[in-house]
């Protein structure tokens, strides 16, 4: 699939889709707090598994409580693209599930 680099105005759209997620600087970004530390390990296990199936990677860390994603596409140079905002809603889907807030 051929990807292009999203405008402004296109991100910024997009975004009030996805309450929680931000532009920070070039990347699509958002932190997400969790009951526990296993919690915690459990969404980004279960992230890399989307991650994997999309072949789209975000930068993720981990902390005791908290998972953050960075994303936005190598292919065209760091820029925010469809395929940022697919994953974006594809963890934005699992995230409930493991008790993120
Ligand atoms: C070969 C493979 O399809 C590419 O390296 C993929 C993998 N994951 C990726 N992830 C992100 N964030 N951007 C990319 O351009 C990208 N490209």
């Amino acid at each position: 699939m051929a990807v292009a680099p999203l405008s402004q105005k296109e991100i910024e759209d997009r975004l009030t889709e996805l309450p929680g997620w931000a532009l920070d600087g070039d990347r699509l970004a958002r932190a997400y707090r969790l009951d526990s530390h296993f919690a915690a390990v459990a969404l980004v296990v279960h992230i890399a598994r989307v991650q994997d199936e999309l072949d789209h990677h975000s930068d993720l860390t981990l902390g005791y409580n908290t998972v953050t994603l960075t994303v936005n596409t190598h292919s065209v140079g760091g820029a925010v693209t469809g395929k940022d905002f697919e994953l974006a809603h594809r963890v934005e889907d699992i995230a409930p599930g493991h008790g993120a807030h």
